[in-house]
């Protein structure tokens, strides 16, 4: 099994009283920062790895992070502080083979975080989205990380997903979010939807996605929780909301615009904002602090 390659290198590199960290934590786009916090850190570089590859995209670093976070005598986690996207032409199985290796170095509970842009418009810039159900269209068309022969025959060959977003984790993030006296609309709950990227939505995409029940929208995550569930991990993910997906209510037609223009009523021309991978990590930059505080008291919750 490829992944025991892997753990046998991490045996070597990693002090045995971190080897079986209780919590795998993914950072998203910008969001490397929460691993700041890791004490008696380790850090392993993904290419010593067998299995892993190269996380390619600005704002993920190729590397495996070993340590104690939260309070106290603190609990062992490991973070990936880059994660791999399938647009970036990596296999599916390679895009979740590091969740299959936390699952066997005995991670329980993985903490999934990402940046995304908000469908619903109630969701301003900056909230914090606890997913609690997901659609992923690439999964229901023929892109779903369990296809193909099982690696694991022991593991379920039909996983049900309906009980997918572990509901005392999520109670958990609230918890956290009281006692650290966060605002209550810094905090949401919601369904994200899983497109293949890397183009971002065209408005009518934008529309069709908030149309069939999506609040915030990106380009990873379910192919590790699917992976995850796979394993027997209980999931949390957090969502930053980085950028609103614009949606403009209907179409402009450029008809009106070129007859106001001939009857001597030009219109103020109307630009939306176009969004950008930069805005979306200076936001992870700027807001990536409340991600982090949520993580290190729900870590002290468990
Ligand atoms: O989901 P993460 O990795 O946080 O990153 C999000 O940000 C990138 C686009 O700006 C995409 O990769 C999208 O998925
Ligand atoms: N769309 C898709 N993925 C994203 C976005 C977005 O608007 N923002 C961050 N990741």
């Amino acid at each position: 099994m490829a992944e025991l390659a892997a753990l046998q290198v991490l045996k070597e590199l990693v002090p045995p009283e971190l080897q079986t960290p209780r919590v795998g934590i993914i950072c998203g786009s910008g969001l490397s920062g929460l691993a700041t916090s890791l004490r008696q850190i380790v850090l392993v570089s993904y290419d010593k790895l067998p299995g892993f590859v190269e996380s390619t995209v600005p704002g993920h670093k190729s590397i495996l992070a070993f340590g104690l976070m939260g309070s106290g005598a603190g609990v062992p986690v490991v973070a990936m502080l880059g994660r791999f996207h399938p647009y970036e032409g990596h296999k599916l199985s390679s895009v979740v083979f590091p969740v299959r290796v936390m699952a066997k170095m005995g991670v329980k509970d993985i903490f999934i975080t990402n940046a995304a842009g908000a469908l619903n418009p109630a969701l301003a810039v900056g909230t914090v989205v606890v997913v609690h159900d997901h659609i992923a269209l690439p999964n229901l068309t023929g892109m779903n990380p369990l296809l193909g022969p099982q690696q694991d025959p022991s593991l379920p060959r039909f996983l049900p997903l309906s009980d997918t977003y572990s509901r005392s984790l999520r109670k958990l993030v609230f918890k956290a979010a009281h006692e650290l006296s966060i605002e209550r609309d810094a905090l949401a709950e919601g369904t994200y939807a899983w497109v293949s990227g890397p183009t971002y939505e065209t408005a009518a995409e934008g529309r069709f996605l908030r149309g069939i029940g999506a609040d915030v929208v990106g380009m990873s995550t379910v192919p590790e929780v699917v992976a995850a569930r796979e394993e027997g991990m209980n999931v949390l993910v957090l969502s930053l909301v980085t950028n609103a997906v614009v949606i403009p209510e209907g179409y402009k037609s450029v008809r009106d615009e070129v007859e106001a223009e001939i009857a001597g009523n030009p219109k103020a021309e109307v630009v939306d904002e176009v969004v950008s991978h930069e805005e979306v990590l200076a936001l992870g930059k700027l807001k990536g602090g409340l991600v982090k505080s949520l993580v290190e008291k729900v870590l002290d919750l468990l």
